[in-house]
């Protein structure tokens, strides 16, 4: 991959003096100041290529927005590099900027006492932006983002959301190849929060900007990110497709199907017998949707039991409950695979009159993602997803 933002080895130290409590205190750290450091972010390495969207995501205070203030040259690293579009950072800020755009949802780069089209402006003109190419972007943006209906207010006056989607639009007056977005949509409605998703879409697939953002928002993550890299004190946790973090933190799925051919059924009883299972809803059977741990939580099938995984294709893919033809289909162990890739597997074998597909929840994997990165827990390595284990930062 041609890497379009590189993150080499990246640590971030804040030194900070503490004042010590009560006035006795408060009188001895003005003689001698206690000096604390803060590792905020600690030897982290990614990389992003051309036309690629990558949520940086992890619990408040993991290092994520210092790990962006890193990569657009507002602060500095301890150690280690940052390279963006070719350009370090902090060391080229005049280049960098004409590379980047970057939106910090809580704050804005425009006038606050002219009206949005007067910061535009302002902006084109910083930015020599040529006067048929400043039309050409002002009529796209204002097709995707609606800025016209109040293209005359002043900034100060907009509400939370349009100011945003002004934000957006100036971030890129300057047709930089590559975005960083900071919580962009927190705190706006979900038509508004879904205007946006189709805007960063659009400029991802059509306009192939590399795109880095941060969210606490899942649906936003679903909806956007094909990867994600989790951070948590400091560290990369995990680096892998979306869909690798809910295999790995979120094993919980259910495909519920009737299977039409009474073969299959016995094919399945077979399989069951020959895996040991306690046979059909017997008291021992798992019973109900498994738990929120991943594929080990007291509710998943466990130790083979009712394993599927003699048949061609069905490794990792279990039987939870069956009731005659009813079978509700689930994941085993930890080389399960995804709900979609099972779906194929288990329509692909059987004839399935009725199917109906369920999955945990993204909030619920995160949960027990940034649950998982706890100290003396290790995580398996994975061919598709990079992982480390972390032990707590400081
Ligand atoms: N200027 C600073 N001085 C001292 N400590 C700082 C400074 N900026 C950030 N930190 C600390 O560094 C850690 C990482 O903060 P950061 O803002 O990068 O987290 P974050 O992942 O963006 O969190 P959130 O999701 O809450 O925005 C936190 O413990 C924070 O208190």
């Amino acid at each position: 991959m041609n890497a379009v933002i590189e993150a080499r080895g990246l640590s971030k130290v804040f030194h900070t003096t503490v004042r010590r409590p009560g006035l006795g205190g408060a009188l001895r750290s003005l003689v001698s100041p206690e000096r604390v450091a803060k590792v905020a972010v600690r030897d982290v390495d990614f990389r992003v290529g051309k036309g690629e969207l990558l949520a940086l995501l992890g619990p408040n205070g993991a290092g994520k927005s210092t790990t962006i203030k890193m990569l657009t040259g507002i602060l500095t690293p301890t150690s280690g590099e940052a390279l963006v579009a070719g350009v370090v950072p902090h060391r080229d800020r005049e280049r960098n900027a004409h590379n980047i755009g970057a939106v910090f949802g809580q704050r804005t780069q425009l006038w606050w006492d002219l009206p949005a089209r007067e910061s535009f402006a302002i902006l084109r003109d910083i930015y020599g932006v040529p006067e048929a190419r400043y039309r050409e972007r002002i009529d796209e943006f204002d097709g995707l983002l609606e800025l016209s209906e109040f293209w005359d207010t002043r900034v100060r006056h907009l509400s939370l959301g349009q100011r945003v989607r002004c934000d957006l639009a100036a971030s890129l007056l300057h047709d930089p190849p590559v975005v960083f977005l900071d919580e962009p949509t927190i705190g706006m409605d979900v038509v508004v929060k879904e205007q946006v998703r189709r805007f960063l879409r659009h400029q991802v697939e059509e306009r192939e900007r590399t795109v880095l953002l941060t969210t606490h928002d899942m649906t936003e993550v679903a909806r956007l990110a094909e990867r994600v890299v989790l951070i948590n004190h400091g560290r990369i946790v995990l680096d892998g497709p979306l869909q690798e973090i809910r295999r790995r933190f979120g094993g919980t799925w259910q495909i519920r199907a009737t299977l039409a051919d009474p073969a299959d059924v016995q094919e399945i009883e077979r399989q069951e017998q020959l895996t040991g299972g306690d046979g059909p809803d017997s008291p021992h059977s798992p019973g109900g949707r498994p738990g929120p741990d991943g594929p080990h939580s007291p509710g998943a099938p466990h130790g083979g039991q009712r394993d599927l995984s003699s048949l061609p294709g069905f490794a990792g893919i279990g039987v939870l409950r069956r009731e005659g033809p009813r079978v509700v289909f689930g994941p085993v162990g930890d080389g399960a695979p995804s709900v979609h890739e099972a779906l194929k597997v288990v329509i692909g074998r059987f004839q399935v009159t009725d199917l109906a597909l369920e999955e945990n929840d993204l909030e619920d994997v995160m949960r027990s993602a940034y649950l998982s990165d706890m100290p003396g827990q290790q995580h398996s390595s994975s061919s598709s997803a990079a992982v480390t284990s972390a032990s707590q930062g400081g």
